[in-house]
């Protein structure tokens, strides 16, 4: 008799919007669409992307060798904004309860910016061996992210560069993530927090780049309801972070999004992710650009929904990020 293969309901097709760029012939019709996105769940799928799949695979491929083949001494944990992060030691919500995500992470600086600073961020062994194709695929992740800035603002009406000059990749961070897998009988670390493999939360930069590698577990916010945003093959997932969000006055959404726990055996497996974030440079001002139509009161209360007071004189790229980074880590925290 057959063994019964319990059969995992199919997510609804394209819940989020899907962006071709290959079809937007125009910077008007691009920058369109972008702002539809933008303003509505602040995330979006992204086709004909621009980066070639032996990136994507090699990517991949190294962040695998690394988290599963790398021994404890290459996994020495980092501050939080470079290097190794372990299991527990973020806990990425700062709103709700959490014994730390289950994940672990390699954050790897833009090597472009580190080398015209005369600066060099030392990898463990099995990374250094990959070091190219690390560099590679964060160079083809800056160029799609610097045509995404360009879509959005003129899409709000700026000039062409008026975000793209921000991003000089100071800040800029690729991150390899790893969530380990989940076994059936698995117990929270305290039995009144509920775990997760990446608390709710919104991403502090401007723009992140993401791909899952067959896994899902990713959800967005969208109306109160978490939404599912399951890999797509050759797409990107694409989603406004919140330095956006405040220089357009909010009229572009830095979503509040997720990693569940598994819900099927098949995510109980390891999942892998990509993010490249691009993220605004140290003395930017994350204020309202342009003749933007946003009060100082709204842009209190925009500020707040984040945690940052609503008196705060000036909201600067890097300070913003330190603050964010300090206060996602739960363990092994270096003050910035
Ligand atoms: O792994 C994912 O799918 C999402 C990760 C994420 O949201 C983040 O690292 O900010
Ligand atoms: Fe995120």
């Amino acid at each position: 008799m057959p063994i019964a293969v319990p059969v995992e309901p199919k997510p609804k097709e394209d819940v989020l919007r899907l962006i071709a760029l290959n079809e937007l012939h125009t910077d008007e019709a691009l920058a369109k669409e972008l702002l539809a996105a933008a303003h509505s769940d602040g995330f979006f799928y992204l086709k004909d992307h621009g980066i070639p799949q032996e990136l994507i695979d090699g990517a991949f491929e190294t962040s695998s060798s690394y988290f599963l083949g790398a021994g404890q001494e290459e996994k020495t944990p980092g501050n939080g904004d470079m290097g190794y992060t372990a299991p527990r030691q973020e806990a990425l919500s700062w709103f709700m309860p959490s014994s730390g995500d289950l994940k672990e992470s390699f954050f790897y600086a833009d090597n472009t910016w580190m080398a015209s600073q005369g600066r060099h961020q030392d990898l463990p062994a099995t990374l250094e061996k990959k070091r190219e194709v690390l560099d590679a695929y964060t160079a083809a992740c800056k160029s799609t992210a610097q045509r995404i800035l360009r879509g959005l603002a003129v899409a709000l009406g700026w000039d062409k560069e008026a975000l793209v000059k921000y991003h000089n990749g100071q800040h800029n961070r690729l991150r390899l993530l790893h969530y380990p897998p989940i076994p059936k009988d698995h117990q929270p670390a305290d039995p009144n927090v509920t775990d997760v493999r990446a608390g709710a939360h919104t991403d502090l930069g401007s723009l992140t780049l993401l791909f899952q590698h067959k896994v899902s577990g990713l959800q967005v916010k969208r109306n109160g309801e978490w939404l599912d945003v399951p890999p797509k093959d050759g797409c990107l997932v694409v989603n406004i972070g919140d330095a956006l969000e405040f220089w357009s006055g909010a009229k572009l959404r830095s979503t509040i999004h997720r990693v569940v726990m598994p819900r099927t055996s098949a995510e109980q497996a390891s999942r892998f992710s990509i993010a490249f974030f691009i993220q605004p440079d140290d003395e930017t001002v994350l204020e309202p650009l342009g003749s933007s139509p946003v009060s100082a009161k709204e842009f209190g209360d925009i500020i707040e929904s984040k945690g940052v007071p609503r008196d705060t004189k000036r909201v600067l790229g890097g300070e913003y990020k330190r603050m964010r980074v300090m206060r996602a880590q739960k363990q092994n925290a270096i003050p910035a």
